[in-house]
């Protein structure tokens, strides 16, 4: 590993204000919109994002199977064909690749002998969690067999960044664990991972940093305690007809306001003075307190209502 990483500080990926179109129905659809991202050595990053926020389309950018409209990209300082041909990238996609008639262990092997220094099959079996299935064959295994196959294929060249679409789909819990854990290991030795994923737990148990993106867009990028940091404060929920906005917006701490009928919602970091304010100088009932959590950080934070994304940010998180 690390053979192609330099001393320069050279990015392990590097993408400057990107952009990729589709031909669509109605003109053009933009996939992925002005992106631009680095992503060190040896940091393992999440990019998290719903249905159709532009991940697919920037891992193929940076496996260089297709090209952008406009930017510029680079692996390791080359252009992503070059960085593959030296054997510095490998992916693991969430379908195809696999040849039903052959075993688990023949395909390993296949993949193997096209590369000129590949590692031992054995080794790479073993890491990927399938040394015991090796004599199966590959249309007899389940899905996150498939998947660890995958996975092992993409250890053979001892890759500098692994690249992973959506890799635990189809994986029980077990599997999972075991996945997460190889591929930590590994970046304690140096080795860079870059993985889209739509599981939060996933992001945030196993990323270094999650970059959210929506709409081909990054809207944050930080840390998965940043990241869950935009999602602090407490929501505090109160049946109130004819309620005061403005007297509620004024008290210290309140992030937020929303009145439908005569449901008022609050957003604010101290839920306590927002409660006690409620039920001492209003008529308010039902007062109810809930935390947000990450899943409410990225729906807050993907979704196409404006008002719905989080009031305060941590400096540097929110993009
Ligand atoms: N080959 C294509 N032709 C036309 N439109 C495309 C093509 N590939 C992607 N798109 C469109 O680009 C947008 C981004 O798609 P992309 O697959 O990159 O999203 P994603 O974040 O990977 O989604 P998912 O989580 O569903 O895999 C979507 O609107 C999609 O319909």
């Amino acid at each position: 590993m690390t053979k192609h990483t330099d001393p320069h500080g050279t990015p392990a990926v590097l993408l400057d204000d990107v952009v990729k179109t589709f031909p669509s129905a109605g003109g053009r659809v933009t996939a992925v919109d002005h992106l631009s991202l680095v992503v060190q050595p040896g940091e393992v990053v999440a990019f998290l994002g719903p249905n159709g926020a532009g991940k697919t389309t920037t891992i193929d950018l940076v496996l260089g199977l297709s090209e952008p409209d406009a930017g510029a990209l680079s692996v390791y300082g080359m252009a992503p064909r070059a960085a593959i041909a030296r054997g510095a990238v490998s992916a693991v996609m969430q379908t195809g690749g696999l040849l039903k008639d052959y075993t688990v262990a023949e395909t390993v092997a296949l993949v193997a002998s096209l590369h000129p220094s590949a590692r031992p099959v054995d080794e790479v079996l073993e890491r990927a969690g399938i040394a015991d299935v090796r004599g199966r064959l590959v249309g007899k295994c389940s899905g996150g067999q498939q998947q660890r196959l995958r996975f092992a294929m993409a250890l053979l060249s001892d890759p500098d960044l692994l690249i992973l679409d959506e890799p635990t789909t189809g994986m029980d819990v077990e599997g999972r664990r075991d996945f997460w854990a190889a591929i930590r290991a590994d970046a304690v030795r140096g080795r860079t991972t870059l993985f889209a994923t739509h599981y939060l737990e996933e992001a945030d148990a196993y990323a270094d940093r999650i970059v959210l993106v929506r709409h081909g867009r990054i809207v944050a990028d930080g840390t998965p305690a940043e990241i869950k940091a935009l999602a602090s404060g407490r929501l505090v929920r109160a049946t109130l007809p004819a309620a005061d906005g403005t007297a509620l917006a004024r008290i210290p701490g309140v992030e937020s306001v929303e009145i439908r009928g005569d449901v008022v919602a609050v957003r604010a970091d101290d839920s306590d003075a927002v409660a006690r304010y409620l039920l001492t100088s209003t008529a308010a009932r039902d007062v109810e307190i809930t935390s947000r959590n990450l899943e409410d950080a990225f729906v807050a934070l993907t979704s196409d209502t404006e008002h719905a994304r989080p009031g305060r940010t941590p400096e540097g998180v929110l993009a």
